[in-house]
């Protein structure tokens, strides 16, 4: 452990140091209670052994500070003094100590009190490491949630919740935001002659082009559902959707990837794109913009981008 010996005597410091020493901890020392504050404010620390008389903070006005100063934070502080009456052991615990010894030191008694200490200490090391391990596990959880696990896309989740935030921004800050609704063309042929396993290799080749697009980080493309994918693009202009899902569409026709009944003889897309510059109430208006301009681009003979 890292153990911090708080004592104004030079001798006693050298001794306990050596006991610790022989016990293998790390030793630093702190001259009287502000040292020791400023020492903890500034280093972690497992353990803080703390004389009680000493000038300007005494080890208990220490004590107390470092508990306030280090909340959630826990490592034993260890008193060592010559005050050997009930009261002073009761304003130490309460101070925030959590063992009393008495000097003269018994060396015994201080190695010993070590040992007890370590024990609590390494129980809470475990602790925090599975604290971690939960924490990260949540995250992933959290991540898995809101991600299509076909194509490792953002999901419709994490769209509904994206769009309301970049919705609710533009309309704060009175910017443009556009959106991309894709859909493959004739996928459910695509489906029929090749099988559901083709067509589920399909959807990540696709994903993948799609999502190589993007050149901003605000810009999210997620999986909308089946073969539907949908861009959230903040701070865009409709001109500059447009520009980006032409450049969806070729790279999506340039993966190659064979659909006999295409009229190209190749996978594409067609595309609708929208954009809020405040004339719509909802994302789900907006969505709907878009999807209007996707059925245009359908109607219109597919592999092409139409506007709302
Ligand atoms: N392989 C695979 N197919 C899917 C998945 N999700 C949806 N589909 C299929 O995608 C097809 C979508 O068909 P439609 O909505 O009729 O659209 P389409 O055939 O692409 O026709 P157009 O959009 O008009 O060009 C359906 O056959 C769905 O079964 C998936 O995760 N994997």
């Amino acid at each position: 452990m890292k153990v911090l010996v708080v004592d104004d005597s030079k001798a006693i410091r050298q001794l306990v140091a050596e006991c610790l020493r022989e016990l293998r901890h790390q030793v630093d020392f702190a001259e009287n209670g502000a040292e020791a504050l400023q020492y903890v404010a500034d280093q972690d620390v497992d353990l803080v052994l703390m004389d009680v008389e000493m000038p300007r903070l005494n080890g208990f006005e220490a004590t107390q500070a470092i508990r306030e100063l280090r909340k959630s934070d826990w490592f034993p502080i260890v008193f060592l003094t010559t005050r050997t009456d009930d009261d002073s052991f009761c304003q130490g615990i309460l101070a925030g100590g959590d063992a009393y010894l008495q000097k003269p030191l018994n060396p015994l008694r201080l190695r010993y009190t070590m040992v007890a200490m370590e024990r609590i200490y390494l129980m809470r090391q475990k602790l925090q490491k599975s604290q971690q391990q939960l924490q990260l596990a949540n995250q992933e959880l959290e991540w898995l949630s809101q991600s299509d696990q076909l194509t490792g896309l953002a999901n419709r989740r994490r769209l509904d919740s994206v769009l309301a935030l970049q919705f609710a921004l533009a309309q704060r800050n009175n910017s443009v935001l556009s959106v991309l609704v894709c859909d493959i063309d004739y996928f459910k042929k695509y489906n029929d002659s090749y099988g559901h396993v083709r067509g589920d290799e399909c959807l990540v080749e696709v994903a993948k082009a799609l999502s190589d697009q993007l050149r901003r980080s605000t810009d999210l493309i997620c999986r909308y559902g089946g073969e539907e994918f949908v861009a959230v693009l903040p701070a865009t202009l409709l001109v500059e959707a447009r520009e980006l899902a032409e450049r969806m569409r070729h790279a999506v026709q340039a993966l190659g990837i064979a659909h006999a009944s295409s009229e190209c003889g190749r996978v594409t897309l067609s595309i609708g794109a929208a954009a809020h510059l405040g004339q719509y109430s909802s994302p789900d208006e907006l969505i709907k913009a878009a999807d209007a301009a996707l059925y245009r681009a359908k109607q219109l003979g597919r592999n092409r981008v139409e506007i709302g």
